[in-house]
């Protein structure tokens, strides 16, 4: 593409050298440059990607984009000051890609938890309802039937367009993804045109990143505020902060709840391990997708559906149909009449809804069981927070490993065990091999009691120091079930 063409509408506070050139490629690490590409120059959480402006034109980059002009000029190479590298690199992506955002129904959704739930269900309502979609999250991104490993829950904006330009290339007409903190953070998103963006919830999370609540929040308001005046925006006012996220925005905005008055209402009329008996809008159907917080997602995704033009005739009856998300609230029965619960709840407040989902549902007369840890490398603040509702609403509580990274596994369990209240010290007990853990729990349960196993939900690994060892919560429990024969 012919760099003048390239830099359509973005603002350069400066050039060096000659733009009548032609660029083969974009990207913001010098270690995948090749001839002819354009490398942007991005300070980093860890390194400042100006000191690697020279190892790019080594590897063939000939424009550099950047915020500051390295001492060392190259005769033939093309330098363009911009006053945000981060920002710039979002538009020249979609430019790059031919704008792919803006050629199809793009939908973002953000919040603490609820994002890889919402937009999956919204990629099974659409296929049922006979429409091509791009599904972009944690577990996979997906072009309708063609699966493309996940590396990001929100990727890099290169990649983004990447995606979203194969999708338009294969039909697809809607585009569901995962908006993480992370990525508004880093603009992974700048350039790329939303149609709606929803809200899930905020609590608890990446405060290792964000360093505060309030720039957490800050973070995700972000999204709602960068909207267009076309876009429309749904929120959840059940959550205390979900009004506070359309306060700026631009787009229409909509809300959703299920214990407040909002556009769209939702009930729930039963729920047990089988499914839920919902009413959206005073129209009941049932679903096999369980767990009172999915009550929320698949109220969100109903709204997302309606927004985009479609009838709750058709919408609800789709919602029938949809399966589980792999990981989240997924059940297994052993033949001993155990029962067990796989989800992916890494977060105090996602563990604390799904304990409460589950003694709900339960009659007590079965005990519950919790198997979880807390990942190494990330927000150490919710350990103790984990340690305390898992004690406090479980039987019994096993604390264990979920990918320690490079820390130490015995400390991470020490952080957590602190947050267990005196009277609870009773309930709980530490293993730190994930296998023996879960091992324990069978062998404590009983025909009828139920054993949770969270925090990795789909994962299939253990990562400890740079490596993942093939882990799986699910083939664990189905082997260990039926050599135990429980
Ligand atoms: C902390 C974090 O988010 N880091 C992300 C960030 O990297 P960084 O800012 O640390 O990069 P850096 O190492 O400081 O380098 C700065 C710049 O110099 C460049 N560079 C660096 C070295 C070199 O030799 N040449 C070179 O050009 C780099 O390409 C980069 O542009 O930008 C990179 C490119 O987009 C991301 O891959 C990287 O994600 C790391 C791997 C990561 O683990 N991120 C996680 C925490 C994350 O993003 N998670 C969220 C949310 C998860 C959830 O709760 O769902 C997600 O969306 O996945
Ligand atoms: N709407 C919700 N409200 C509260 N908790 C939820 C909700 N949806 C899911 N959860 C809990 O959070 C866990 C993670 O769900 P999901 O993967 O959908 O969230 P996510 O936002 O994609 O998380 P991540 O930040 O890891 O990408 C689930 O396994 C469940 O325990
Ligand atoms: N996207 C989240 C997932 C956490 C999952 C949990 N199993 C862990 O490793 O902490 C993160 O990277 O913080
Ligand atoms: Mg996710």
């Amino acid at each position: 593409m012919k760099l003048e063409d390239l830099l359509n509408r973005i603002p350069v506070l400066e050039t060096l050298g000659d733009t009548n050139r032609e660029v083969s490629a974009l990207t913001f690490d010098s270690r995948k440059a090749v001839e002819n590409s354009l490398y942007v120059a991005i300070k980093g959480t860890v390194s400042n990607g100006h000191d690697f402006i020279k190892a790019a034109i080594e590897k063939g980059a000939n424009v550099i984009v950047c915020e500051e002009f390295p001492n060392e000029i190259i005769e033939d190479i093309t330098y363009l000051k911009v006053k945000d590298a981060s920002k710039t690199l979002g538009h020249l992506a979609s430019n790059f890609y031919g704008n792919p955002s803006s050629k199809l129904n793009l939908i973002g959704i953000t919040g603490t938890n609820g994002k890889t739930s919402t937009t999956t269900l919204l990629f099974d309502v659409f296929k049922i309802l006979g429409f091509k979609s791009a599904l972009i999250s944690t577990v996979e991104y997906r072009i309708d039937d063609e699966i493309i490993p996940s590396t990001h829950t929100t990727p890099d904006v290169i990649r983004l367009n990447q995606i979203l330009a194969k999708a338009v290339e294969s039909g697809c007409e809607y585009a569901f993804m995962e908006v993480s903190s992370h990525g508004i953070h880093q603009q992974r998103t700048e350039g790329l045109q939303f149609k709606i963006a929803g809200f899930t919830n905020i609590t608890h999370d990446h405060l290792d990143y964000h360093k505060t609540f309030a720039e957490y929040l800050n973070t995700k308001k972000r999204f709602f505020d960068d909207l267009n005046s076309d876009a429309i925006a749904i929120t959840n006012v059940d959550d205390r902060n979900g009004n506070v996220m359309l306060q700026n925005t631009k787009a229409t905005k909509k809300t959703y709840a299920l214990k407040t008055m909002a556009d769209f209402h939702g009930k729930i009329t039963e729920v047990d391990f089988n499914g839920m008996l919902l009413n959206f809008n005073g129209k009941e159907f049932w679903t096999t997708v369980t767990g009172k917080f999915n009550a929320y997602n698949l109220l969100l995704a109903y709204a997302v559906a309606i927004e985009c033009g479609f009838h709750e005739d058709d919408i609800l009856p789709a919602m029938s149909q949809l399966k589980r998300v792999k990981g989240r609230f997924e059940t297994v029965k052993s033949d001993g009449g155990v029962f067990f619960v796989v989800d992916y709840a890494h977060t105090p407040d996602a563990l604390e809804n799904v304990l409460d989902s589950i003694n709900e549902i339960r009659t007590k007369n079965e005990r519950l069981i919790t198997v979880f840890g807390c990942g190494g490398d990330r927000d150490a603040t919710k350990r103790p927070e984990m340690g305390r509702i898992a004690t406090r609403k479980s039987t019994l509580a096993i604390i264990t490993s979920d990918n320690p990274r490079t820390e130490n596994p015995g400390d991470i369990i020490k952080e957590i065990e602190a947050g267990v209240e005196p009277q609870y010290f009773s309930k709980y007990t530490s293993i730190p091999d994930r296998r023996e853990a879960i091992k324990m729990a069978i062998k404590f349960a009983e025909p009828k009691d139920i054993i949770v196993v969270a925090g990795k939900g789909h994962e299939t690994y253990q990562e400890i120091n740079g490596v993942k060892n093939h882990f799986d919560d699910t083939e664990t429990i189905i082997e260990l079930a039926r050599l135990m024969s429980k």
